[in-house]
């Protein structure tokens, strides 16, 4: 589904991302881990299409076709949509009236009790909500707009562990399910705290660093590396 080959990227004129390659597959989860400032969301912003990531070499493709000249609107049309690690409040616009404009309302009670967030509809979107309850709120917003790709911005950050679960089992529960057109999807997860591993069941794990991808291997592994080792590439590799 996502193709990225040697991949290089600016951000105010300063270069981010070196050579990334990287391939998602259908129905695929992928982690990525690495220290502050490494490039992960970085990587997630170029994938996204934000505004002032500048591919300088290298290209990602999305279903074959390349990304690059594509706008944040189309990249959405075609299906990529991230849960942001510091979404903005927008005073005016309920849970409800949000789910209502995707057409996504038949799922919103459902969706909303699993992310422990039923009594939350009625309320306008981040508006007072508290740090854990924006991210869970952000795993239910990218649910609603039912993309094929979905990218994770340190999800687990802030949130209590029982949330934790909830948010890495609705995490896998998405992932894993197709879109509501039936096609597969796939997700990358950046984390910090290796706690979503727990409950996402990813396929595979990628270590990034001064904005190189150091090493790519099984998940709960790599991330038992990082704790005795750092993030370095393990001997056997
Ligand atoms: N808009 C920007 N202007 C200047 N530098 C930027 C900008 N965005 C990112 N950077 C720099 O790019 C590097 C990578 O940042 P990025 O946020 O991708 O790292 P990260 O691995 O996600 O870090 P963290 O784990 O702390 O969230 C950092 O040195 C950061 O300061």
């Amino acid at each position: 589904m996502l193709e990225i080959s040697d991949l290089c990227v600016e951000v105010a004129g300063q270069p981010v991302l070196h050579d990334i390659n990287l391939s998602l597959g259908e129905g695929e989860l992928h982690v990525l881990l690495g220290p502050n400032g490494s490039g992960k969301s970085s990587l997630l912003a170029t994938i996204l299409g934000l505004p002032g990531y500048r591919i300088t070499r290298g290209e990602i493709r999305f279903d074959g076709a390349p990304l690059r000249d594509l706008s944040l609107q189309e990249r959405a049309e075609l299906g990529i949509g991230m849960a942001f690690q510091r979404p903005p409040s927008m005073g005016g616009v309920s849970v409800s009236a949000f789910a209502a404009a995707l057409g996504a309302s038949d799922i919103l009670e459902s969706e909303a009790a699993a992310l422990d967030l039923s009594d939350f509809v009625t309320r306008d979107m981040n508006v007072g909500f508290s740090g854990g309850e924006i991210k869970r709120w952000e795993i239910l917003k990218l649910f609603l707009q039912d993309p094929r790709l979905m990218l994770f911005d340190e999800p687990e950050s802030g949130v209590d562990l029982e949330h934790v679960s909830a948010i890495g089992q609705a995490i896998r529960r998405i992932t894993r399910s197709n879109d509501r057109k039936g096609r597969p999807r796939a997700g990358l997860v950046i984390t910090h705290t290796g706690l979503i591993l727990n409950y996402v069941e990813a396929d595979r794990a990628h270590i990034m660093k001064g904005g190189r991808l150091l090493h790519s291997g099984e998940p709960e592994a790599l991330f038992r590396h990082i704790q005795s080792h750092g993030y370095t590439v393990p001997a056997a590799a």
